[in-house]
């Protein structure tokens, strides 16, 4: 089939855009190296992915403590239990069940404790462009069993994306004399069917874009208890829990990587609708109360304003939020820090805000606070990426090396890191954790107070009513000894 590569250009522009559609302004500058492994770090969901959790949302969304935080276990956010990652496991943690409204999703089949790995698994079709009618190759080189499990998968045909045209125009050879009308039209058909569910179900898989089987299968959520990235050296896609996820709650990643997270609710609904063809009902994107909204609008203009102070700005515009010192980036670093945890951003942001922190608390010779970040930034690494990170290693993009970066200033500057001293650092999250807790606990006491206040009056009022019902029978009584004793003065 002959394909004009000008057309190829011209006409998959949007598509190319598409895959790669988290390129927001502003956008926070990862302090990784522009390596293939940081394009895997900075993965937006492709399927190019996103989930409104039923498990997700619903039920664990709501914050018990009352506060207005989404991260429902923000409290429980130790990624201290995961200083020895647990080993992936072989027995299958989940199950892969359909749900009214959502297709075809994966459920936890019992505990899954933060850090734990869910999924890792080999690509079932591999492009290694972001080009989506590259798809059709491969997809033809695929075994029968491959293609059935590929066109089990979910299709979608966003409108934006002219399947049929990009069909028709790139991948049907108009010399092509063998074909007539009929198998042409069958052939435009296949065509639009293969890249529409490629286009639904990729991630971002090193410097190409990928269709799994099984991670495909997850749905989005804007507060994902999961973490999916490539992994290069270990050349499999892999799904971590980033917190614990309880027995039945539904397994989510999100669709909106990067700086897609800091979308509002009307910009996530819209790019997951002409995408995806869904509307997100997660716990953010159920928030009537605007907090979620407020909170992922002030956590972007954080972000940016520390970008900014950071790496300068390319904007001839004013921006709002730059610090004007380095106490003062520091303080904003930790108040991003903060609001991603509470509002359940459990991932690469994370990391990334640990560092922005962990690099000004240095700069500052705040030693200490930049090895607590520091830490942090490696435990959240951990959590979502596991512990095989040789190729960020060997790009010195890891979290491990600005660690080791941090310890050796200290020994420089003649301070011993606080480990050495036998004191782990209480990490920020931890610190939040704790004030959680502490919240949770003083409205769980509440929560018992108010029962027993209500269970105290429920007892009351039956036993008034109680006391009624007697009073009447016995009431009834009387006037049927007195009928009894008088018959002729009835009624
Ligand atoms: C990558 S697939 C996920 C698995 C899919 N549910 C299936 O049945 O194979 C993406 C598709 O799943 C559905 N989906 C994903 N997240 C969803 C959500 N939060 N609510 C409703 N549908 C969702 C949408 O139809 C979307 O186009």
């Amino acid at each position: 089939m002959a394909v004009d590569s000008d057309l190829t250009i011209r006409n998959l522009d949007h598509i190319y855009f598409f895959v790669e559609n988290r390129t927001p302004e502003p956008t926070i500058q990862s302090t990784r190296s522009p390596s293939p492994t940081s394009l895997t770090l900075s993965r937006s969901a492709s399927p190019s992915v996103g989930s409104s959790d039923g498990g997700c949302g619903s039920g664990s969304g709501s914050s018990s403590s009352g506060n207005s935080a989404l991260n429902p276990l923000a409290a429980k956010f130790e990624p201290t239990a995961c200083l020895t990652p647990p080993a992936p496991t072989t027995s299958k943690l989940y199950e892969c069940r359909e749900v009214k409204g959502r297709g075809l999703a994966l459920f936890a089949t019992s505990l899954i404790p933060i850090g734990t790995c869910i999924v890792s698994e080999e690509p079932l079709l591999h492009i290694g462009e972001n080009v989506l009618h590259l798809a059709w190759g491969p997809y033809c080189r695929l075994s029968n069993l491959q293609k059935k499990t590929f066109d089990a998968l979910h299709f979608y045909n966003p409108e934006h994306l002219h399947l049929e045209r990009a069909s028709r125009l790139l991948l049907i050879d108009p010399n092509d004399h063998s074909l007539d009308a009929e198998d042409v039209e069958e052939l435009v058909q296949d065509q639009v069917r293969v890249m529409g569910i490629f286009a639904c179900n990729n991630f971002q898989c090193g410097k190409g874009l990928a269709v799994f089987a099984t991670t495909s299968r997850l749905n989005h959520s804007c507060v994902p208890n999961v973490h999916h990235s490539y992994n290069p050296t270990i050349k499999k896609q892999t799904v971590y829990a980033v917190r614990d996820i309880q027995a039945g709650e539904e397994l989510c990643t999100t669709y909106l990587g990067g700086q897609g997270v800091y979308y509002v609710r009307a910009q996530r609904i819209e790019s997951l609708r002409n995408n995806y063809g869904f509307t997100c009902a997660c716990v953010s994107c159920s928030d009537m109360t605007g907090q979620s909204d407020a909170r992922r609008e002030f956590m972007s203009a954080l972000a940016y304003g520390l970008q900014v102070f950071q790496y300068g700005s390319q904007s001839p515009d004013p921006v709002q939020c730059v610090p004007t010192s380095p106490l003062l980036a520091l303080k904003q670093a930790e108040d991003l820090i903060y609001m991603l945890i509470e509002e359940g951003i459990l991932s690469i942001e994370l990391c990334k805000a640990y560092r922005l922190a962990s690099m000004v608390a240095l700069g500052l010779g705040d030693f200490e606070r930049a090895r607590e970040y520091a830490f942090s930034e490696v435990e959240v690494e951990r959590n979502c990426l596991g512990g095989r990170l040789d190729d960020l290693v060997k790009n010195g993009a890891g979290a491990a090396c600005w660690s080791e970066n941090v310890d050796e200033a200290m020994k420089k500057a003649g301070v011993l890191p606080p480990a050495a001293k036998g004191r782990k650092p209480k990490s920020a999250s931890q610190k939040l954790a704790a004030k959680m807790k502490k919240k949770q606990k003083k409205a769980a006491e509440r929560g018992l107070q108010l029962k027993a206040e209500r269970d105290a009056g429920r007892e009351q009022k039956a036993a008034e009513k109680r006391a009624k019902i007697e009073a009447q029978r016995e009431e009834e009584r009387k006037r049927k000894e007195y009928d009894a004793a008088f018959p002729g003065l009835k009624g």
